[in-house]
C-alpha cells in the first residue's frame, strides 16, 4: 500500500525542486499572510507552473473568501484546496461547488472530542487532514511543529482518504503511520532549518523515511 508524501509551505524554486526530485506526492503552498511560509500570488504562479505534472499542487487556505479563493486557483492552478480554518461542512460544500477543485478539510486534533463533527466532514469533502490542534492565541492554525495524541485516531473508521500532519519528522513518521493507519503523511517544520526555511536534506530525509515505512505497512 504506498503512502502519500505531502511536503508544504514550500516557497523557493530550489526547496521545491528538491522535493519534486525526492518524489514528494504532494506540494504545499500557504496563502495566510501572518506564516513565514506565506505566498503572493506572482510566487504561486511560478512555482505552480514548476510543479505542474510532476506533484499534487496543494493550496492551503484559512478561513478565505471567494475573492481569495478564485485569485489563488487562477494563478497556482491547485490540484486540491486545502481548507486549514473553522470552514463549516456547508461552506466546504459551497467551495466545491464554486470552484470544481477536490477539497481536502482539516481537523485540528487535541482530544477525541475533535472527531465529532468529522462524519459531517466526510461526507463533503474528498481528503481530510489531521492535524494537532493549535494553542490559544497562537499565531496559525497549522505549521507549528506540535505533536497531537495519534491514538486517538486508533479505531477511526473513515470512508475518505486521510492525512496526519503535526510535528512530524523522519524519526517519528513509522510511529505515526503505525498508531493511526494514515494513507499520508504531511509536514512542514520537520523539513526546517528555520520557520520557512526548507532544508533540502531534511525533505530527502522525511521522504526516505516514508518510503521505508510504507514498507513496513499490512493493510
Ligand atoms: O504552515 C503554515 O505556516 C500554516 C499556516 C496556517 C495554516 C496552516 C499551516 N500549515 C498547515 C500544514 O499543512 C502543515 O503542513 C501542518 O500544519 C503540519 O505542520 P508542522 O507541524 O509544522 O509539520
Amino acid at each position: 500500500m504506498s503512502l502519500l508524501v505531502k511536503i508544504c509551505g514550500l516557497s523557493t524554486r530550489e526547496t521545491l525542486e528538491a522535493a519534486l526530485e525526492a518524489g514528494a506526492d504532494m506540494v504545499g503552498f500557504v496563502f495566510f499572510s501572518p506564516s513565514p511560509r506565506h505566498l503572493n500570488l506572482e510566487t504561486a504562479r511560478e512555482l505552480g507552473r514548476q510543479a505542474k505534472g510532476r506533484a499534487t499542487k496543494v493550496a492551503l487556505t484559512v478561513d478565505a473568501d471567494d475573492a481569495t479563493l478564485e485569485n489563488i486557483v487562477e494563478t497556482l492552478r491547485p490540484d486540491l484546496l486545502q481548507l486549514h480554518g473553522n470552514e463549516t461542512i456547508a461552506r466546504v460544500r459551497d467551495i466545491k461547488a464554486k470552484f470544481a477543485v477536490p477539497v481536502m478539510k482539516v481537523i485540528a486534533v487535541e482530544t477525541s472530542a475533535d472527531l465529532a463533527a468529522l462524519p459531517g466532514y466526510a461526507d463533503v469533502a474528498d481528503r481530510i487532514l489531521f492535524d494537532a490542534r493549535a494553542p490559544k492565541g497562537a499565531t496559525r492554525p497549522g505549521g507549528l511543529g506540535a505533536v497531537f495524541d495519534w491514538h486517538v485516531l486508533e479505531k477511526l473508521d473513515l470512508q475518505v482518504p486521510f492525512m496526519v500532519s503535526g510535528g512530524l519528522s523522519a524519526d517519528n513518521i513509522a510511529e505515526a503511520v503505525r498508531v493511526t493507519r494514515a494513507g499520508g503523511v504531511d509536514v512542514s517544520s520537520g523539513v526546517e532549518s528555520a520557520p520557512g526555511v526548507k532544508d533540502p536534506e531534511m525533505i530527502r530525509n522525511f521522504i526516505r523515511a516514508a518510503r521505508a515505512t510504507e514498507e513496513l505497512m499490512v493493510r
